[in-house]
């Protein structure tokens, strides 16, 4: 994330996916994974019965799992049963309402025996014959298949997959040891893991005390490289950074106080964080401990579906710099490793609050870096149709099979440039620029759950990563960046040493003799009292002259000892190879030999799973090109079973559309749900903001402006500053409160009630006017959306509010009758008198300003 010089040329590389599939938790296997129809009471075991159909639908909204469950032939447990009726197309159709509250009464009883009666004893499946899991691995043949529920199964192809016996041993040996040697040769590397919340993402990067992560197994990898195998002639300089991304805030988490921090450089040119915090380790342990410590102040929190939860992005960034003395070129590798928060549906995670609030923050990072990687993978040239799909399908599974569409097939028409990649929509695709589609080594994990209840979850992962697997990036060894700190540790050493060398000089030349006397006058002989006091003067102060030169010397002396310890400190930061002829260095050989077989031995069994899919595609293309027909019928037959899986593969993508239709869907319902409920949030604080706010900070209010550097909003003097340099050209945007254009309607309505002051130019673009808000405005137009805006703008601290009532002052005590009239010629405490009605219409409140907005 550091600013480095960009490569002229590279090679072309894809980013590697990897799937792994969990086992499934106890929780999925002790309640089933559908709480919504798991009703314990009466064994309804009913299904898609021909010619008796039967829905079940729930009085909560989740009739679609629950329908799916139902084709997945699950029995379905019902403890109450109510409405049933006839559906007038013609088929029989028994609706049953499940309503989890209430107890079943004697017409749910009597629906249930009359079902019961009718369903055929051959559809009435056992406990045992649940699909529970619908995900089917087959790593030989890096396939992945998900039972569809509804129809078609589906089939998608990765680099590799993983099943729940596959520990994190075996990934890394198999595909992340690779890329963290070339980031030891100087390239830069990103293993980043994606997936559902609850699906083993921070297992698979962090490990667990039986089973260690990616990450701790690559700072033991990094170590042992430079233990063993670099010579005494190479210089390494290894560094960790470690930075959150926490409700669209970037957190440094090495720092004391997780200070905020700001993502810097351009689409054209990277993105970098300059402020982050490095720290220097001189071995693994150093690297475990830094990684802890971020972990302590990681945001987490508990879900439904995760106890324990990520709520922010976190991206471990370690720096290799390695300098051979031979050469004296340094090589800066960069490591980048990823794990992201899950995405989440709020009815499964139960989320509300603060957890809402993240979780909207979470999915919005999310869905863009979906887009990302969409619109990357539709920009490659790359069509891995027949290599993804075809080699497979014959042999790997039985049945019709769906097979994934390719980034290829999805793609629309484009522009000659490529259709426009947008890593500014959030800050997690900034920082994951280089990593997808740019100068990077890229290994994307997918993290699934096996349970059906999550099927439409693990299809999106599952497609993302399909996606993903055509995304070319262009990485190349970075030599002499500019920005080496191997350098900049050298260029002081050095000068500290000629330091030294030159006090060391200065001390070896001979001292200032001391001043000689004064010769003495050949006068007449003084007198001999005088005499003897200026040979005292003389002497004492040679002496002082003598203390000081020593007192200097010592001083010198103790500078060029810090010195020389600043050299040690900065060359003990420099770790040189091992090497040498002890039985630790025949250990450290051994065992880098052992790794480069396990590297080998992987290295294979890739190899031979790329010749399996070539040998299926292989043979499935010779068996339709070599088929010789012996008679017309035979022909006929022939391409009668061929019509006929392309008719099934048309319905399957006809399928698949009204699939994804369905899935875009519910995701829009969730999206829409979650608006609502975070509109709520906003609107109450909105309306303590009116009640509370005095005209006078809601006239502040109005003049604020979006500082887009440093994500937060200004106000004052700071806004007219921004507005002069911004060039606006209204000066009356940030000087009065007359124009209310940009700050007060950037977050609260439609773009077509705005009305424009004259005097204030308009942003020139369409999105300029819809994002552009109060920075828009006043500085010109550029800026984030302004649903971000509006949140911070809110923790500005209020102005102090007049005080709206007197201290009590106890009345006399009196007679009543004179305290009650008394009472009644002073104004009330409690009530102060109306207000008269203001000739000035009163401003709306920021909270009718916000109208319907969101709510739907
Ligand atoms: N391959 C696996 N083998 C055994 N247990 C696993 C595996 N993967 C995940 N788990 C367990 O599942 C639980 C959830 O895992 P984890 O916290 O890693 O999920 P996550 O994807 O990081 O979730 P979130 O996105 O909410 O942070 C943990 O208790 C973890 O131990």
């Amino acid at each position: 994330m550091e600013k480095s010089a960009r490569p002229r040329t590279a090679l072309n590389e894809c980013v590697k996916v990897v799937v792994r599939c969990r086992p499934l938790s106890a929780r999925e296997r002790s309640e089933g994974h559908d709480e919504s129809i798991r009703v314990v009471g009466m064994p309804i075991v009913y299904t898609t019965v021909d010619p008796l159909l039967i829905l079940i639908g729930v009085k909560t909204k989740k009739l679609h799992s629950v329908k799916a469950a139902l084709a997945y032939r699950r029995p379905v447990h019902c403890s109450e049963l109510s409405i049933g009726r006839d559906d007038d197309d013609g088929r029989k159709i028994h609706a049953v309402t499940v309503a989890k509250k209430r107890r079943p009464n004697r017409t749910d009883q009597k629906w249930y025996e009359r079902l019961s009666t009718k369903a055929p004893a051959g559809n009435q499946f056992s406990e045992s014959d649940m699909p529970l899991q619908v995900v089917r691995v087959c790593p030989e043949r890096g396939a992945v298949q998900v039972l569809n529920p509804k129809g078609q199964d589906k089939l998608f192809t990765y680099d590799a997959v993983y099943d729940a016996s596959a520990d994190t041993q075996t990934i890394y040996d198999e595909m992340v040891r690779p890329l963290v040697a070339s980031v030891l040769d100087g390239f830069n590397g990103c293993v980043f893991a994606y997936g559902q919340t609850g699906t083993g993402k921070t297992h698979t990067m962090e490990g667990s005390p039986d089973d260690e992560g990616i990450i701790p197994r690559a700072f033991r990898h990094i170590w042992a490289h430079i233990e063993t195998s670099a010579s005494r002639d190479v210089t390494h300089l290894v560094s960790c950074s470690y930075v959150e991304l926490y409700l669209e805030d970037v957190r440094d988490l090495l720092s004391k106080d997780c200070k905020k921090l700001t993502i810097r450089g351009q689409e054209l040119n990277g993105f970098y964080i300059p402020e982050m915090t490095s720290i220097v380790c001189k071995s693994a342990a150093e690297m475990a401990r830094a990684l802890r410590t971020g972990n302590r102040v990681r945001a987490s929190g508990r879900t439904d579906m995760n106890e324990h939860s990520s709520r922010s992005h976190a991206v471990f960034l370690v720096t290799v710099e390695s300098q051979h003395k031979d050469t004296n070129r340094i090589r800066v590798g960069k490591l980048n490793l990823v794990d992201l928060a899950g995405s989440e549906r709020q009815r499964k995670t139960g989320a509300g609050g603060e957890r809402l609030r993240e979780a909207a923050r979470i999915n919005q990072a999310l869905s863009s870096l979906g887009n990302v990687i969409s619109a990357l993978a539709e920009n490659s040239p790359h069509v891995p149709y027949r290599s993804a799909a075809l080699r497979t399908a014959r042999t790997c599974l039985t049945g019709q099979l769906l097979l994934e569409r390719p980034a290829r097939a999805l793609q629309v028409s484009c522009s000659s440039n490529g259709p426009h990649v947008p890593y500014r929509d959030s800050k997690l695709t900034r920082i994951l620029q280089d990593s997808l589609g740019g100068n990077s080594k890229t290994i994307m994990i997918a993290a699934v759950g096996p349970a059906s209840y999550n099927y439409d979850e693990t299809i999106t992962t599952l497609r993302y990563a399909h996606r993903a697997k055509a995304i070319k990036n262009k990485p190349i060894r970075n030599e002499d960046p500019k920005d080496a700190k191997l350098r900049e540790y050298q260029a002081e050493i050095e000068r500290l040493r000629a330091l030294i060398q030159q006090r060391r000089a200065a001390e070896r030349r001979p001292r200032r003799p001391p001043r000689a006397p004064a010769p003495r006058r050949p006068h007449p002989p003084p007198r001999p009292s005088r005499v003897t006091a200026e040979d005292t003067i003389d002497t004492e102060s040679i002496e002082n002259e003598h203390i000081l030169a020593e007192s200097f010397i010592e001083q010198e002396k103790s500078k060029t000892e810090e010195l020389e310890q600043q050299i040690r400190s900065l060359e003990e930061r420099l770790v040189s190879g091992g090497g040498g002829g002890d039985l630790l260095s025949d250990l450290r050989q051994s065992r880098a030999v052992l790794e480069s077989r396990q590297h080998e031995i992987a290295e294979r069994k890739k190899r031979e799973v790329e010749m399996q899919q070539r040998i299926d595609l292989e043979e499935e293309t010779t068996a339709s090109v070599t088929h010789t027909f012996a008679s017309l019928q035979q022909e006929v037959d022939h391409k009668t079973q061929r019509l006929k899986k392309c008719v099934s593969k048309y319905l399957c993508l006809r399928e698949e559309m009204v699939e994804l239709r369905e899935a875009h869907d519910a995701e829009r319902r969730d999206h829409e749900a979650l608006q609502a409920a975070l509109v709520g949030g906003l609107r109450r604080r909105l309306l303590l903001a009116d009640s509370f706010v005095p005209l006078a900070g809601r006239a502040l209010v109005a003049r604020l402006a979006w500082d887009e550097d440093q994500d937060a909003w200004r106000r004052g003097h700071e806004a007219l500053q921004a507005a002069l340099v911004g060039g606006c050209g209204a000066a009356c945007c940030s000087l009065t409160a007359s124009c209310r254009w940009p700050a007060a309607r950037s977050w609260r309505g439609s773009p077509g009630t705005r009305t424009r002051t004259p005097g204030c130019a308009r942003p020139k673009t369409a999105r300029g006017r819809w994002r552009g808000g109060a920075a828009g405005h006043v500085r010109g137009g550029g800026g984030g959306g302004p649903r971000r805006r509006a949140e911070n703008l809110l923790d500005l601290l209020p102005m102090p509010l007049p005080p709206t009532t007197r201290a009590y002052v106890p009345p006399p005590p009196r007679h009543t009758r004179s305290m009650e009239s008394s009472m009644k010629k002073e104004p009330s405490l409690e009530a102060p008198a109306p207000r008269k009605a203001s000739a000035r219409p009163r401003p709306g409140t920021a909270h009718h300003r916000l109208g319907t907005a969101g709510v739907r």
